[in-house]
């Protein structure tokens, strides 16, 4: 009998290699063909015309495109098979391959036939006799899972998992540092999110390790599947909390067959500026006010002043008077534009000079001959030049209507207590007085991270500056110039310099074909570029000022939040979603939990819960772990109390941290194998500062061991996590400690001198009682 069943598995093995083996065979015959298709346009040089030359680059360039995606997909390309009842089974694989006839080989896992896969249940078959998990390594079928839908053995159980088999083996595989997907084995609760809808905003919130970032990523590729049009011309951009998480999540989307996304972190929003620093919590709450956006509207209407009295200006040697209400009238006719302050500058500025080119030519001029030559353009045209080169007349429109840029404001407002509590006193809603000192600081500090967003609505405010914009019109008529010397060769190359065709006419034409560089980095670049759908990672920290940055991102309020309030840094948080999306809360459509946590072993899933308990904090929605794995929890108590935090070397705690960093190596390169899977010594900001901790994280996804502050380990994970002094991670905020305490696959172990939770300090064996 046995046997019989393994012969029978045998077989089942054979034919899936060969339908594996059609596939790859098609993907290798797919690749030729855009492979001699890019060889014979490389080789159509002849052509000879710049715009020949463009048109082939452009050719080129997707067929080079083609090529690379199809080398993303190759691993695990097929990983799954539906049997319908009624026969007729169908492969799901990480992109849709038909045959040379066009029959469907595979089917993308995001077409609507693909759904049953992570959908259908015993109880809910949707029409699916059998789903098969196929795990391939290299183009080989390494084995095969089977679930029978069509019976009535609907399990009882409170977890139903897709695929057991396959997802047991991807959660127990030792962590490598990047994030993978998660294709194969994506259950029904995110599937469902990841298919919903893509119109309104909708919050995806869960506990620790419940695939929120993994959903988040297949979310995106599936839109760009089923919207494609529409997201095509549009694009998606995914804002993450910090550069070393985008590195972490940065393979995901392309091994799904997708790279034309956007990712960015709220400090590198506004292009050309970055900000890595963070603020204290009170400082960071302060500026994310919502009330700022009527402080700085004002300040940049305080940039467009009235001067005390009349002026007398010198202009080429003339005095010329340039009245209050002369600038008043100038003024209201420029704000009527409705333009951006730098921008409307243009109109404010043309009209003040028109007007002392016209006063000083009437002044200049002999009375009987004023009014003929106040009628010759030419006449008025050198005096406007006069008026352009006169010093007063330049201070005096500047000091009027000075242009600036939104990082240069926002330091002058931070250094000027005085003038930012003027502004605020003109402004409703207002600033208390303890937030105004909050963000009080000299001029020449770093950008942080919550200053980003002030940025963003000083700069839609002023718009771009007349310098940018110089140096962009220079930029424009450099590569024209570059367009017209090719199109003059081309043309005297194809002996045509006499023809109808100017070179001109030939130049503006390339020109027009526009430029090569792909969506992804012309939006990237682009501050004012509007996306068709925003996906906001970790989105508990995002302030009201912050949502507002996106929201002028985002114009048809298409975004997809994903979050966790519990793990929000610092001490305060927002009970609802509603009050933590602050004025993107108008767009909110649908609020989906998962439940099910895939990261985290039971035993920490519960030891975590239980101490947020202790301090006060509860979680808003405890999670069921899928797995739990034995001496997840290991505690080692230091003698002498915490001690302040003082250089390793000086610190006693350093060499207890040794000690047990070296018995935890042992023990993962046991379980993992000697090398492999990462381990994480997570302290305080405080001590992370006195041992040199990575505040930022990098080390976190590029060394095998790695010293981190509990804040920079946000969204990453680790198959083994050595936490230093909970009740110092504690003054940071019960967030931050939630969040250290649930990053680990395997194993969390404790080193604590100081007072414990309650829940921490309990004896082993009770802890892993907790997880039953
Ligand atoms: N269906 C799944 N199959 C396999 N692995 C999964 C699945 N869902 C989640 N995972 C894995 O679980 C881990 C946690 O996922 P992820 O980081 O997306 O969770 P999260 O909810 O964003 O966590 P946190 O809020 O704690 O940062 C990742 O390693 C992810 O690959």
């Amino acid at each position: 009998m046995d046997e019989e069943r393994s012969a029978g598995f045998g077989d089942q093995v054979r034919i899936e290699q060969e339908i594996v083996d059609r596939v790859y065979a098609r993907l290798d015959g797919i690749r030729e063909g855009y492979r001699s298709s890019l060889r014979e346009v490389n080789a159509s040089h002849g052509v000879g015309t710049g715009q020949g030359d463009r048109e082939r680059d452009v050719i080129a360039s997707h067929f080079g495109e083609l090529i690379e995606r199809l080398g993303l997909v190759e691993e695990r390309l097929v990983f799954g098979r539906l049997d319908p009842r009624e026969g007729g089974s169908r492969y799901i694989g990480r992109i849709g391959i038909s045959d040379e006839d066009g029959a469907p080989l595979l089917i993308d896992w995001r077409a609507p036939a693909g759904r049953a896969f992570y959908q259908a249940t015993a109880a809910h078959p949707e029409g699916i006799a059998r789903r098969r998990h196929i795990a391939t390594r290299r183009r080989v079928v390494t084995g095969l899972e089977d679930e029978l839908l069509d019976t009535d053995s609907a399990r009882e159980q409170g977890l139903e998992l897709q695929g057991e088999g396959a997802l047991m083996s991807a959660l127990s595989q030792a962590r490598e540092g990047r994030m993978t997907d998660i294709v194969s084995t994506i259950q029904a609760e995110q599937d469902r999110v990841i298919r919903a809808p893509g119109r309104g905003l909708l919050v995806v919130e869960g506990g620790p390790g419940t695939g929120k970032t993994a959903v988040a990523l297949h979310r995106a590729a599936f839109l760009l599947y089923a919207e494609r049009e529409r997201l095509e011309r549009s694009g998606v951009l995914i804002v993450g909390p910090s550069r070393v998480f985008l590195r972490y999540i940065e393979q995901v989307l392309p091994s799904l067959g997708e790279s034309g996304v956007v990712a960015t972190t709220l400090g590198d929003l506004v292009p050309g500026v970055h900000a890595g620093a963070v603020d204290p919590e009170d400082v960071d709450r302060a500026k994310g006010d919502p009330a700022w956006a009527g402080v700085l509207a004002a300040a940049v209407r305080d940039l467009e002043r009235l001067p005390d009295r009349d002026q007398v200006l010198d202009i080429g040697g003339h005095p010329v008077t340039l009245a209050v209400s002369d600038v008043a009238a100038a003024r209201t006719r420029a704000r009527r534009s409705g333009k951006p302050h730098n921008v409307a500058r243009e109109s404010f500025a043309l009209g003040l000079v028109d007007l002392l080119a016209q006063r000083v030519l009437t002044e200049a001029a002999d009375e009987d001959d004023a009014a003929q030559v106040q009628r010759d353009p030419e006449e008025l045209q050198l005096w406007r030049q006069e008026v352009r080169e006169s010093v007063d007349a330049r201070r005096a429109i500047n000091l009027a209507w000075m242009p600036t840029s939104g990082t240069a404001l926002l330091e002058r407002l931070y250094a000027r207590p005085d003038r930012l509590a003027r502004l605020n006193a003109s402004a409703s809603p207002r600033l208390s007085a303890e937030q105004l000192a909050l963000v009080a600081r000299p001029k020449g500090a770093p950008l942080t991270v919550s200053d980003i967003p002030l940025v963003d609505e000083l700069e839609e405010l002023l718009g771009p500056s007349a310098a940018v914009g110089a140096r962009e019109a220079a930029e424009r008529a450099r590569r024209r110039d570059l367009e017209l010397g090719r199109a003059q060769a081309t043309l005297e190359d194809m002996g045509l310099e006499d023809s109808p065709v100017t070179a001109d006419a030939l130049a503006a034409t390339v020109e027009e074909a526009g430029t090569v560089a792909p969506l992804a980095e012309r939006a990237a670049a682009d501050r004012s570029w509007t996306y068709g759908h925003i996906i906001v990672d970790e989105a508990q920290e995002l302030s009201p000022m912050a949502w507002r940055a996106l929201l002028r991102r985002c114009p048809s309020l298409s975004l997809t939040v994903v979050g966790d309030l519990d793990q929000r840094r610092g001490h305060r948080r927002p009970r609802t979603w509603r009050a933590a999306l602050g004025p993107a809360a108008r767009a909110l459509a649908d609020e989906k939990v998962l439940s099910i946590s895939y990261r985290t072993p039971a035993t920490l899933i519960k030891l975590a819960e239980r101490t947020m308990a202790d301090v006060g904090d509860p979680v808003r929605h405890p999670v069921r772990a899928v797995r739990d794995v034995p001496d997840a929890y290991a505690l080692t108590r230091v003698p002498g109390g915490v001690r302040e935090a003082a250089p390793r070397e000086k610190d006693p705690m350093w060499g207890h941290v040794q000690r047990v960093l070296s018995e935890e190596t042992r023990r993962l390169d046991a379980t993992a194998g000697t090398g492999r899977g990462r381990l994480a010594v997570v302290v305080a900001t405080r001590r992370a500062g006195a041992w040199g901790a990575d505040s930022v994280g990098y080390s976190g996804l590029d060394q095998r061991v790695s010293l981190l502050s509990a804040v920079s380990v946000k969204g990453l994970e680790f198959d083994d996590v050595i936490l230093i002094e909970p009740s110092e991670i504690l003054e940071d905020g019960t967030g931050d400690l939630f969040v250290a305490m649930t990053r680990s696959t395997r194993r969390l172990h404790v080193v604590a001198a100081g007072a414990l939770p309650s829940a921490m300090d309990t004896a082993d064996p009770q802890i892993r009682a907790l997880a039953r």
